[in-house]
């Protein structure tokens, strides 16, 4: 079973995830999961190493085959990975824009980049990019496809801490202009905290608690709960 992408069901829903079953040969990752992202939304997922996280997201990216269940995206979802996955070759615009055929391509990736604070750097190369602008470049080319839903999985953890807290955010601005549904995958609890609407914790497969946030919620508090979910005490 692949995923097939689906609009006639939607309205406002980035994703409808229903049941979902992933297995590696005869060993099931994920059983059974549902989950749902509507657009605008900003969904984190958290667990420990193994759990399925990366498995979910490829999934839903149409990355893998998947073996139960149903996935239903308006379009194509737009990726971007730990690693910015630039051709090394091609320039900054061209990077952005690939497999984009639409005859105004570069005055888009100049939108794009123009986005992300790399306006006038379109002819430029990726191997003169700092790690930090390398993902920004990442992101410019997720956008240009005006994603329903952005997956993205952990961008930002090769990155020092004051880029990372640079890019927290970017990406915050960037989602609330475009409003693609997000499901972001990470291992840390405060940049969790910082961008989610929504986290998801998962264990062994299925998603085992979540949270809302809103605007005034107890970061604290959530983040103390966080913590005991994924095994970690808080003792401080
Ligand atoms: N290509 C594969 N073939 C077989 N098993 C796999 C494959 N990819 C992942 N797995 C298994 O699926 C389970 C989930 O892996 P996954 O990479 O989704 O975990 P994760 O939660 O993203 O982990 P991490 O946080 O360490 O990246 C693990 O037990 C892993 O060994």
């Amino acid at each position: 079973m692949t995923v097939q992408p689906r609009a006639s069901a939607f309205q406002n829903n980035a994703v409808v995830v229903s049941h979902l079953r992933r297995a590696y040969g005869t060993r099931t990752v994920i059983d059974h999961l549902n989950l749902v992202i509507g657009q605008g939304e900003f969904v984190v997922l958290l667990g420990e190493s193994g759990c399925g996280k990366t498995t979910l997201l490829r999934a839903l990216a149409g990355l893998d085959p998947v073996q139960g269940g149903t996935i239903e995206v308006p379009g194509r979802p737009a990726v971007v990975f730990q690693e910015h996955r630039l051709l090394p070759w091609e320039t900054l615009w061209r990077n952005v824009t690939l497999g984009l055929h639409v005859p105004d391509a570069r005055a888009r990736a100049a939108d794009a980049l123009g986005e992300v604070g790399l306006g006038d750097r379109l002819d430029d190369w990726p191997r003169n990019l700092s790690g930090g602008q390398a993902q920004r470049v990442a992101l410019a080319r997720a956008l240009v496809q005006a994603p329903k839903l952005l997956l993205l999985d952990e961008p930002f953890a090769a990155l020092d801490a004051l880029t990372r807290l640079r890019m927290h955010g970017l990406v915050k601005d960037l989602v609330a202009r475009h409003q693609p549904g997000v499901l972001l995958v990470t291992h840390d609890v405060d940049e969790a905290l910082r961008l989610g609407n929504r986290i998801l914790v998962m264990r062994h497969g299925v998603i085992a608690a979540e949270h809302r946030l809103r605007p005034d919620h107890d970061s604290a508090g959530v983040r103390a709960e966080l913590l005991r979910e994924l095994g970690v005490t808080s003792s401080h």
